[in-house]
């Protein structure tokens, strides 16, 4: 066998080691003569014999290769190899996997976009525009229309394929993007969609037309439900499947609009756990699915990819004023466009944090809550009106039907009787969502988890239920008037009949805080320059990076009419 002069070197370094029983070598190496009774060369041989199997993959340089130390100085003993967990490291572990999950979800967004989109692409039917015969048109907005469609070249015996298609303009690659997003994500939350795709202009100018296939859910809306005079009684059986065993009435009415909700709530919930901000809901796009028998969510045309920064602009905005949140954005307008998609991603559980852009969602399902519960207020003057009352009133409904129940008609206190029911847990729910600051609003899923969703309300409450509705009203709670209080009690200190601090107290709050022209000072300052200097230049590259990249990146991924 043949062992190279480096290693050769190396062996002798380590001989004193290795013949004090160093725990790294075999039994059969630890039992061989002291050093000092064997001359050197034989010591190499004996050693070549008994490591051969060793140094036939390790023969090169010494101490590398070998993991030899020194007994005496445990601390050039070679470490264990394996994990090692330290508290520190299992926290930034956690921390790490926490933020990756959070909302909405950079991990599951990266699997989404470069492994799912992927095998989808691969296995989704495609079709051609001339494959399709139009039927019934269902509407038409300012981006579109819709038609009932069917497959031209369907077997004779097949089962009727019924469609429904949308030839849209320039936000079609929105929605053909956002629904094969939620296709992945949330399939029964939306329409169920089967394709769409680019067809090129006439004359090859232009973005040309997007086409959009869905299969036909079923020919009512919520809003169809809404406007009969028979509402809620004419979704019962549908959604229930069966007539309640319970006189017509509020108590059964409350039921069945329980169940509407619950499914809404649903519904919104995994469009925004996914980063779907819808933008536009109300009770045009909801659309009862006869397949399903459920409630589903339509028209993604002005929804917003918060996970991959599509669509979110913001200081623009799409909104159907009746249902819009007082907010009117979904993001601060101080946040910057949205940069490059694996930035936006890798940023999005800040930017959703820092906004908490689902709940303009929660406001437009709380408005739509109301309308079930008062009747009076399902017409479009009835809720127009409703709007201004409301504005009126600071966006305080408490206020609202403070002012309007004194004198309210039988409609009016048809509604207030509905949400009272039960120790008025609909009404603790409708106020939980229908608030001025997005952020006092509640998400979806907090939402699910409210006692309204109980069969026997407030009354039926154990302990446990009792307390998660506390602390579900503590969570919804404003803090920011009470740091305004505590900041009113200092400023108008010391009276007796104001309460508050005392110009002692005061005095020694001062001394706390860091004196005029302290180090301290000076040194929060420089931090809050160099904060806002930092924030400012962040603003501007990324709005230049969006101004840049304004044509819509992600389109490629929409296939193209040949
Ligand atoms: N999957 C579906 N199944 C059954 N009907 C549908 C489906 N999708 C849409 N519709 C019907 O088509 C109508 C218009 O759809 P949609 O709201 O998506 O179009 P739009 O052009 O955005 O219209 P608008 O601007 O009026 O909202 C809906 O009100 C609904 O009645």
């Amino acid at each position: 066998m043949a062992v190279s002069a480096g290693a050769g070197v190396g062996l002798l370094r380590c001989k004193e080691t290795l013949l004090n029983r160093s725990p790294f070598l075999p039994r059969k190496a630890q039992r061989m003569k002291p050093a000092a009774a064997m001359g050197t060369e034989h010591l190499l041989a004996e050693f070549a014999r008994h490591m051969e199997p060793f140094l036939g993959v390790g023969v090169g340089l010494p101490c590398t290769v070998m993991e030899c130390g020194d007994i005496i100085y445990r601390s050039t003993l070679p470490r264990q190899s394996g994990l090692i967990l330290t508290a520190p490291g299992v926290a930034l572990a956690l921390a790490t996997v926490s933020y990756l999950w959070a909302t909405p979800g950079v991990a599951p967004g990266f699997f989404d976009m470069f492994f799912l989109a992927f095998i989808q692409r691969l296995f989704r039917p495609s079709f051609r525009k001339d494959e399709f015969i139009l039927g019934k048109k269902l509407g038409e907005g300012a981006f579109g229309v819709v038609y009932r469609a069917s497959l031209a070249n369907a077997k004779p015996n097949a089962p009727k394929c019924d469609l429904v298609l949308k030839k849209a303009t320039e936000y079609g690659a929105v929605e053909i993007w956002m629904n094969e997003r939620a296709r992945r994500a949330c399939a029964n939350s939306c329409a169920d969609f089967v394709y769409g795709f680019r067809e090129r202009s006439a004359k090859g100018k232009g973005r040309g037309e997007y086409w959009l296939i869905w299969r036909f859910e079923g020919e009512d809306t919520l809003s169809d439900f809404m406007t009969s005079k028979e509402f809620p009684y004419n979704v019962e059986t549908k959604i229930l499947g069966e007539v309640q065993d319970l006189p017509k009435g509020l108590e059964r009415e409350n039921r069945i609009i329980q169940t509407i909700m619950r499914q809404l709530l649903f519904a919104l919930d995994s469009l925004h756990s996914t980063g779907i901000v819808h933008r536009d809901i109300k009770p045009q796009n909801i659309i009862f699915s006869e397949g399903s028998r459920t409630f589903k969510i339509i028209d993604l045309g002005a929804a917003a990819d918060l996970r991959v920064g599509i669509n979110y602009i913001p200081k623009e905005f799409l909104l159907d004023p009746r249902y819009s949140a007082p907010e009117q954005y979904i993001m601060s307008t101080q946040t910057p466009s949205a940069p490059s998609a694996p930035v936006a991603t890798a940023l999005s559980p800040v930017l959703w944090q820092m906004n908490l852009p689902d709940r303009f969602d929660m406001y437009s399902v709380g408005l739509i809550f109301l309308q079930m519960a008062f009747p009076s207020l399902r017409t479009d003057s009835g809720l127009i009106q409703f709007n201004r009352q409301l504005k009126r009133c600071g966006y305080d409904l408490e206020a609202w039907r403070k002012t309007v129940e004194p004198r309210a008609g039988s409609d009016l206190r048809k509604g207030f009787e509905l949400l009272n029911l039960d120790g008025g847990i609909g009404w603790d729910l409708l106020t939980s969502m229908v608030r001025y600051k997005a952020r006092q609003r509640t998400d979806a899923k907090s939402a699910l988890a409210h006692p309204y969703f109980n069969q026997e309300g407030l009354l039926g409450l154990s302990y446990m239920q009792n307390l998660r509705l506390q602390w579900f009203r503590a969570t919804q709670k404003d803090y920011s008037e009470a740091a305004k209080w505590v900041i009113g009690l200092m400023a108008r200190s010391g009276t007796e009949n104001v309460g508050g601090f005392t110009e002692a107290q005061l005095l020694e709050l001062r001394e706390v805080a860091p004196k005029k022209g302290s180090q301290q000072r000076n040194a929060l300052a420089s931090i809050l320059r160099l904060q806002s200097k930092v924030i400012k230049t962040l603003d501007e590259s990324m709005d230049e990076i969006s101004r840049q990249t304004k044509s819509i990146w992600w389109s490629r991924w929409i296939p193209r009419e040949e």
